[in-house]
């Protein structure tokens, strides 16, 4: 039986929102539940601007993975070198995300990037996102009056690149169908990602960073019912396996 002390230590960015009048602290639980189920323990992690820093020094020696979710807020067009006003921002979200991922990158911290947290992970990488992404061809975003299950339908195929990690991690699969809830989308991955899978209007809607044991971005939500799909199960299992051997190696 699985001690306690061997379950991986998963970290996650939490998201800051004004509720009712009141600042707080949200966080869909299908995230955490995807996590817990295949057997990890989280912890959240909340933030201030001007704090990034001391929050990933602290935090990370005790992680052994971290979970980047998606959040209906924009990461500041500043952040990639982009003029324009961000109504709906999260800016301490966007300083500790933009933080830990070099940080959890060079110390090869397995690493899983929903939604907004790919698009984190691209912009941490040196890439740049289109605000607004064109729907002509593939409608990226659902309708939020929709109930829940229409929302997060599969919504659009996506291409997974041939030999890639994630088509390799998916048992050689060639395409998905995936759901789709985002406005925004990578414009440039940069030099650094490897991109995993596109949308037929060529958006990249999957990422990795080659040489890293897991660190890969997904545009859609895998945690959405991952129980019934196989590959959101196989992904949620990956990263855990990753971050178990993580947590080997560090005590070794
Ligand atoms: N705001 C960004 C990112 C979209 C995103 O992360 N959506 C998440 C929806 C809520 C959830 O299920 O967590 C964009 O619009 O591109």
């Amino acid at each position: 039986m699985e001690r306690i002390m061997d379950k991986p230590l998963i970290g996650v960015v939490m998201c800051h929102t004004v509720k009712d009048g009141h600042p707080t602290w949200v966080l869909h639980q299908k995230y955490l539940d995807a996590i817990m189920d295949v057997g990890g323990v989280v912890t959240a992690l909340p933030h201030r601007p001007g704090l990034g820093e001391t929050i990933s020094h602290r935090t990370l020696p005790l992680l052994d993975g971290l979970l980047l979710p998606g959040s209906p807020s924009n990461i500041e067009p500043w952040r990639y070198n982009v003029s324009g006003e961000e109504s709906e921002s999260d800016p301490g979200r966007d300083e500790l995300a933009l933080t830990l991922i070099p940080q959890a990158l060079k110390l090869r911290l397995p690493l899983l990037a929903i939604c907004r947290g790919m698009q984190e992970l691209v912009v941490a990488a040196g890439g740049t996102l289109n605000r607004q992404l064109p729907s002509e061809q593939v409608l990226h975003y659902a309708d939020t009056d929709a109930p829940l299950a229409e929302q997060y339908a599969p919504a659009h195929p996506v291409q997974l690149m041939a030999d890639g990690q994630l088509a390799r991690l998916l048992g050689g699969a060639r395409s998905l169908q995936v759901n789709s809830l985002h406005k925004q989308g990578i414009k440039d991955a940069g030099p650094r990602l490897q991109a995993e899978a596109t949308a037929a209007d060529g958006v990249i809607e999957a990422v990795s960073i080659p040489d890293h044991p897991f660190a890969i971005g997904v545009q859609w939500h895998p945690e959405w019912r991952y129980q019934d799909s196989d590959a959101s199960s196989r992904l949620f299992e990956a990263f855990i396996n990753a971050c178990h051997h993580y947590r080997k190696e560090k005590r070794l």
